[in-house]
């Protein structure tokens, strides 16, 4: 048991979940015995242990790291402890010789549990700038990877390095035809996919079904609306197809995409760059935000592939004439897209981890 394990972490939005979705199968097949460290209800349970079921997962206390005022951040720093606590008696008994965190406030506990059993860390950051979980973990870790080479700048030079994005291989191994028999589409009219990141977004729902008539003479609209967004008036309509959530669906669908309009999440922008699709990003705003996904939209514009809308500027016509933009720009993006080297692959990522194995 002390040889080869490894215990991921990382949770509270699918972007903080979808590296380890894609490394767990090359840590698998190199005969690590993988372990999860998350929250007892957030989206990475219910993600990775339906797909890896016989995987062990650990549930941990964790308190939710706020850059605002609430009451509740009275009562988070003891929650916090409490997950340390229970972190540190999970790796003493497991054991591992390296902890892989991808961020979020789940990692924060386990971070510094690992400090604490003398574990070596090894943290990934998917934004342009750090997130509050990383900057909290990074005097705890080994090392960290990042997803930009401009994030570099926010780091300690001594122990850090851009690997770029790393793409889950099954969403490499998408079908056209199925995607969009599964939509009930035809192979005529072109299909634009909606997403408003892993958890919707309602301003981004509301600008698509305020166009949705004008948009369905011209497009097939795949819709990715959120847990709790569906519309159940639009279930029946021709040409649009809505889901709250995909998990095995998902190659497919953007195999079966043409364009995509999409918030600006680090690992959805990135998969669509790898698959070549153009996009429009509407980013979250600063307001509801530290910026990232600003960043991250601007850099994607600043190398050609993609077009943005600020959230500030989104309404109903603008909705509309990003998409044309979209469409004329789309071949200029997927030139763009074919110039990019192909991202480092999951079992490269997991030899770059456990190099600082003990
Ligand atoms: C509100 C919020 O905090 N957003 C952050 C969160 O976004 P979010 O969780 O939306 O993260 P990303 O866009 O980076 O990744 C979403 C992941 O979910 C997957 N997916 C999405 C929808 C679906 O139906 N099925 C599915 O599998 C995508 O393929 C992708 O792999 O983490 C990102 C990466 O740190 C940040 O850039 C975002 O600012």
């Amino acid at each position: 048991m002390n040889e080869k394990t490894i215990i991921l972490t990382g949770g509270g939005t699918a972007g903080h979940v979808s590296l380890n979705e894609a490394i767990i199968p090359s840590l698998q097949e190199a005969g690590y015995n993988v372990h999860y460290i998350g929250s007892h209800d957030g989206i990475e349970k219910e993600l990775i242990t339906n797909a890896f079921p016989s995987l062990p997962y650990h549930s941990i206390s964790s308190g939710k790291l706020r850059r605002y005022f609430s009451v509740q951040n009275f009562t988070d720093p003891f929650k916090v402890m409490a997950g340390v606590t229970q972190a540190f008696s999970i790796i003493k008994k497991i054991k591992p010789t390296v902890i892989f965190s991808k961020g979020g406030f789940v990692s924060v506990p386990v971070v510094i549990a690992a400090k604490l059993a003398n574990i070596p860390v090894v943290v990934h950051e998917s934004d342009v700038t750090p997130g509050l979980a990383n900057k909290i973990s990074l005097p705890f870790a080994s090392h960290i990877f990042t997803v930009f080479k401009e994030t570099m700048k926010h780091l300690p030079n001594d122990k850090s390095t851009c690997t770029g994005s790393i793409i889950r291989q099954q969403l490499f191994e998408g079908n056209r035809e199925r995607g969009l028999a599964l939509c009930g589409f035809t192979a005529e009219k072109k299909v634009l996919l909606v997403m408003g990141g892993s958890l919707g977004s309602v301003i981004i729902n509301d600008a698509l079904r305020e166009n949705l008539s004008s948009l369905l003479e011209k497009y097939q609209i795949i819709h990715l609306c959120g847990k709790g967004n569906a519309d159940k008036k639009l279930e029946n309509l021709q040409g649009y197809c809505q889901f709250e959530y995909v998990t095995t669906e998902l190659p497919d669908l953007l195999y079966a995409t043409d364009f995509v309009v999409s918030r600006a999440g680090s690992n959805s922008i990135f998969e669509f760059l790898a698959l070549h699709k153009p996009m429009l990003l509407i980013p979250l705003s600063a307001a509801k935000s530290r910026g990232d996904q600003i960043l991250n939209a601007n850099l994607f514009k600043k190398q050609g592939f993609a077009h943005v809308l600020d959230e500030e500027k989104l309404t109903k016509e603008s909705f509309m004439q990003a998409i044309q933009m979209l469409e004329q720009k789309a071949e200029e993006m997927i030139d763009q897209m074919l110039e990019v080297e192909h991202p480092k692959t999951p079992k490269e990522m997991v030899a770059l981890i456990t190099q600082y194995e003990k």
